[in-house]
């Protein structure tokens, strides 16, 4: 049982429900040294193996372990690999001549990466490329792990290429089915965006694009290369899943006036609030049973939020600690992280990156969670 110290460690998906008021029953995590796991993710040709290859040829004095993933693709998709050694296809451990490790795994899961260390020996990094056509949202839930179940490796972030010339006809493309087509769904759960290719377009065509992507997800930062050379200490250790993003924050809040170019698309889209006071643990709840479980919330125009990415610091009644939450679709994390600096008032902020946010929606009902001062900020 925690002391009333320990409160706020939730991770889950949706639980089974309970009548009493009862704040979860929740303990600090232990603190193990883990490996962070990197999901690169992009488009067909965007270029996430030129940007493997970047990273493995880099001096970094990490041992890198690239993985090729084919995580909920079935059983046997073959993708030939040119990571080290042009065209072929890696079953087994590939050691490369600085120490990095190149492997294709076909088992879901954490465990299986687990059990690849145990024969290795441990790295220092691991890279996980995903397929072209893979939405990041159900292979980041896999790296996503509980602290309390002590898992070896721990999901950093999660990285989307885009290709400059073609990343506007991929985003713009309407499925038959009427769904968010997977380059959409690759841009909003980005935590890190490359626009590479920038030698394939003007100047024009490039702030185009930026503003396309920036409409869905207007919170992780864009780095603009070519043959996605980039400087790797914006690429690794991004703890996006451990921290609250600030700067993501301010972005977003300084380019929520700007949104809205015309792509074809406008479904997915960011919105930031702030509100000022705290939240009850039933609060916390609730928010995560409405707009994440329940999906229960509707908009003006009768549709109901899906969120696929959430950040938020809040204040806790009672808690004297910033409380950070994390959420990919359904699983969800709160997690006090720092005390509160004196002189800053007490507020709740969000990042929520989804489909069909309406603005004054979300703000009405994360208000309506609010116990103390509930005074909209602008
Ligand atoms: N002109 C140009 N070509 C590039 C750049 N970056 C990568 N390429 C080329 O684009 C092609 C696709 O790059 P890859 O790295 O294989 O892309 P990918 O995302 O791994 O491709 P898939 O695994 O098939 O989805 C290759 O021929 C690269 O050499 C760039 O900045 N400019």
């Amino acid at each position: 049982m925690p002391d009333d110290n320990n409160v706020a460690m939730v991770v889950g998906e949706m639980p089974e429900q309970d009548d009493d008021d009862e704040a979860p029953l929740l303990v600090d995590a232990p603190d193990l040294p883990r490996v962070p796991v990197t999901i690169l993710s992009g488009y067909l040709g965007a270029g996430k193996t030129t940007l493997l290859n970047y990273i493995l040829t880099q001096q970094h004095n990490k041992k890198v372990a690239v993985i090729l993933n084919e995580f909920g693709e079935g059983s046997s998709i073959e993708k030939s690999m040119n990571v080290g050694h042009a065209g072929e296809l890696y079953e087994e451990w590939l050691e490369l001549r600085n120490g990095c490790l190149c492997c294709s795994v076909k088992d879901n899961g954490v465990k299986a990466i687990e059990n690849l260390m145990k024969k290795k020996g441990k790295f220092d990094y691991i890279l996980l490329e995903t397929t072209g056509l893979a939405d990041p949202g159900p292979i980041a839930s896999l790296f996503w792990v509980d602290k309390q179940l002590e898992s070896e490796v721990y999901l950093d972030g999660i990285i989307t290429v885009l290709d400059s010339k073609y990343a506007q006809k991929n985003i713009t493309e309407k499925r038959p089915d009427g769904q968010v087509n997977e380059a959409v769904r690759q841009v909003a759960l980005a935590d890190l965006l490359i626009l590479n290719k920038t030698d394939l377009v003007d100047e024009a065509q490039l702030q185009f694009t930026t503003q396309l992507v920036r409409d869905i997800n207007s919170s992780a930062p864009i780095i603009n290369t070519q043959r996605c050379r980039v400087d790797l200490d914006k690429l690794l250790d991004l703890h996006a899943y451990d921290q609250f993003d600030s700067q993501g924050y301010e972005t977003t809040l300084e380019g929520r006036f700007e949104q809205g170019s015309p792509h074809l698309d406008q479904r997915v889209r960011t919105v930031t609030v702030e509100v000022r006071g705290s939240v009850t643990q039933k609060g916390l709840d609730t928010l995560a049973e409405v707009l994440l479980w329940e999906r229960s919330l509707v908009t003006p125009s009768g549709e109901h939020p899906l969120i696929y990415r959430m950040k938020g610091l809040v204040s806790v009644v009672g808690e004297e600690r910033r409380v950070m939450l994390q959420a990919v679709k359904e699983l969800y994390e709160a997690e006090p992280v720092d005390a509160w600096p004196p002189s800053s008032p007490r507020s709740c902020k969000f990042i929520i990156i989804g489909e069909n946010l309406d603005e004054g929606t979300i703000r009405q009902f994360l208000c309506s969670l609010i116990t103390e001062t509930s005074i909209t900020l602008p």
